[in-house]
């Protein structure tokens, strides 16, 4: 008889997401984004970072303050890193697995780049209107999404 204890596809691909959202510099929220082809192969992987070439250690960090101070305006998110990390550009008919819910600008380029499912883990900015929007638009794009349901199962990495 087959092993039984292995990993559904939805934990395997979150963790995954959460072990590249470990590599993100923000100390506020690491993202982490997980594109899969409908075979179930991976596709690309992206976490919230500065632009190639912006050096992390000369860049704002801060949530707060003047616009051009903060990370805000120069941070690249999760979702986008992973669309635009993609090697052949062609995400139609994928499915994403992030662990922060996305904004709307994030929700125009899951959109336009043809993903037709998200699953995500966290949904702290629910109320917002970056949240709303991308609702908006993913229910009149047809864009499927889920909260990713907790297993409970602890996946311990000793390395
Ligand atoms: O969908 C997202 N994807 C993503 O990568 N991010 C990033 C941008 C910032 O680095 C951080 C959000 O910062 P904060 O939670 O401190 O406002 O998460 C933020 C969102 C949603 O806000
Ligand atoms: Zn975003």
């Amino acid at each position: 008889m087959k092993r039984q204890d292995y990993i559904s596809w939805d934990e395997y691909f979150m963790g995954i997401a959460l072990l590249s959202a470990m590599r993100s510099k923000d100390n506020n929220s690491q993202v982490g984004a997980c594109i899969v082809s409908p075979e179930n192969k991976i596709l690309s992987l992206g976490y919230n970072g500065m632009p190639i070439g912006c050096n992390d250690d000369d860049m704002p960090w801060e949530r707060e303050g003047s616009d051009l101070d903060t990370k805000y305006m120069y941070v690249c998110h999760s979702e986008l890193n992973a669309i635009l990390n993609s090697p052949n550009h062609d995400l139609r008919g994928s499915r994403m697995y992030v662990t922060l819910f996305p904004c709307n600008e994030c929700a125009k380029a899951i959109i336009q780049s043809g993903i037709k499912e998200l699953i995500y883990l966290s949904d702290k900015y629910h109320d917002t209107h970056a949240s709303i929007a991308s609702r908006r638009m993913f229910n009149m794009t047809g864009v499927k999404y889920r909260a990713y349901q907790p297993t409970g199962r602890e996946i311990k990495l000793d390395v």
